[in-house]
């Protein structure tokens, strides 16, 4: 059930439509309130955003859009969650809105049941979002941000494509998007497109007949047909031949595919998801990917920031590694050292959070004390001659300030001059640090 409070701003100029959803929303316990144009709404919700749940906003109003009225509100603090309603025609500018940060949208018309449903989803994506320690993915802003951005996209059954570096975290991004979407219960068939080798790739995708070629003696179900009504993962999707990505095409655009050597189409029920390190909307270069597939997969993006742009996640990933090595293994290791930890921060991390996983095991395995040390998590430095971990001591001093402006930072929510004054430095020496550190842009965006 709904809390009494819960309350909805709905900003719809259709008399008809708004009386009815006026009239289902408060028999649901809603207390609704209703404007028929885009600057009365912006007027008054600016004044109580505070104190509404979620707005439901339709995209095409008599005076200013949808997108106008989001986007003045979107300049408040506390702007509460926008879900939109649109039109056949709408659905670019709806998907625009979602990147913005709207929480859904309702293409008309709609089911009442299915428009409620969604309507407690947002809610409950906004609330679970507001939540601090409410994130699986990691504690920095951006991986946050991502994190966000795969509960706006779980309702929909639209293409997600995943860029970022090898290691990054693609794989584990989607299978959270599998998790919390309604598909979370059907399988997540993952497969990656640079492991199989291009004459097999379209068997093992979409399946073939007995007898279509040598060797096919029976008939083979392929990941696109397994995937049932969950998600087919496509990883490394820059590496997928280029008939096949013909095939892949065919695939989104009809909603069914051909088994190789098969005659009767095969109705594909799954949710697209696509990976890649490569930057496909490059196209042309030598990796040649179809700009019409490019633009099919990639209705919905997202990208995970590599590890060493999200810092705050590496003490968070390292104590996680280290407690799922620790139940894996019989062993006595308390934790890690500080200067373990400090290594680990100015670590640039080429191989991303894989690299961090393999390096934890790794000390988990050998070390010989009860406390991870340097050399333990980076065995190629203790054995240059001289034996300790040495790093530029530049990259320590960074390392030692950048995490000190972050503390301060977090301390006084981001106000430059509080935190200033606690590191006892300017206000525009701490800008300057700030923007060496790429801190400056994360604090623009979270205030
Ligand atoms: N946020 C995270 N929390 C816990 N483990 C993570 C996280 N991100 C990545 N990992 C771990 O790091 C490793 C690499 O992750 P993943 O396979 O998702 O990366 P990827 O970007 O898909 O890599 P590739 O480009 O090679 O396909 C995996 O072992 C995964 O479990």
């Amino acid at each position: 059930m709904l809390p009494d409070r819960a309350r909805i701003g709905l900003v719809e100029d259709d008399l008809v439509m708004g009386g009815s959803i006026v009239q289902r929303l408060e028999l649901e316990g809603w207390r609704v309130t209703w404007w028929q144009s885009g600057c009365e709404a912006i007027s008054e919700i600016a004044g109580e955003s505070d104190s509404l749940d979620l707005v439901i906003c339709d995209v095409c109003l008599p005076d200013v859009s949808g997108e106008v009225v989001f986007n003045e509100l979107a300049k408040l603090p506390n702007i509460p969650p926008f879900m939109f309603v649109t039109g056949h025609g709408e659905i670019d500018q709806a998907v625009r809105l979602m990147r913005s940060g709207a929480v859904d949208f309702m293409t008309k018309p709609f089911a009442m049941d299915e428009f409620l449903r969604r309507i407690d989803a947002g809610r409950r994506t906004m609330q679970s979002q507001l939540r601090l320690n409410g994130y699986c993915l990691g504690e920095s802003a951006g991986i946050q941000r991502a994190e966000d951005l795969l509960h706006r996209y779980a309702a929909h059954d639209l293409p997600v494509l995943i860029t970022g570096e090898t290691g990054s975290g693609k794989e584990v991004a989607a299978r959270l998007l599998h998790q919390i979407s309604s598909r979370g219960t059907e399988p997540f068939i993952a497969v990656n497109c640079a492991a199989i080798p291009a004459e097999l790739l379209e068997s093992e995708i979409f399946g073939h007949e007995k007898g279509a070629f040598t060797g096919a003696q029976a008939r083979h179900l392929g990941y696109a047909e397994r995937a049932g009504k969950g998600t087919l993962f496509l990883d490394e999707i820059g590496d997928m031949p280029l008939p096949l990505q013909a095939k892949l095409l065919r695939l989104i655009e009809d909603g069914s595919f051909h088994r190789v050597g098969g005659e009767t189409p095969v109705v594909f029920r799954a949710r697209i998801v696509t990976a890649t390190h490569r930057d496909l909307a490059q196209r042309g270069g030598p990796t040649g990917f179809r700009e019409d597939l490019y633009f099919r997969l990639a209705v919905l993006p997202i990208h995970i920031p590599p590890l060493r742009e999200r810092s705050e996640d590496i003490d968070w990933l390292m104590d996680r590694f280290l407690q799922n090595a620790a139940a894996r293994s019989d062993t006595c290791i308390r934790g890690f050292s500080a200067l373990a930890r400090e290594a680990a921060l100015v670590h640039p991390w080429p191989g991303n959070v894989r690299e961090l996983r393999n390096r934890v095991d790794r000390a988990v395995a050998l070390a010989t004390n009860e406390w991870i040390m340097p050399g333990d998590l980076f065995p190629e430095h203790a054995s240059k001659p001289g034996g300790a971990a040495f790093v530029p001591l530049a990259d320590v001093r960074d390392a030692a300030e950048r995490r000190q402006i972050e503390r301060a930072l977090e301390e006084t929510g981001g106000q430059i001059a509080k935190a200033a004054a606690l590191l006892s430095i300017s206000r525009t020496t701490l800008w300057e640090k700030m923007t060496r550190f790429g801190l400056a842009e994360r604090v623009r965006s979270e205030t």
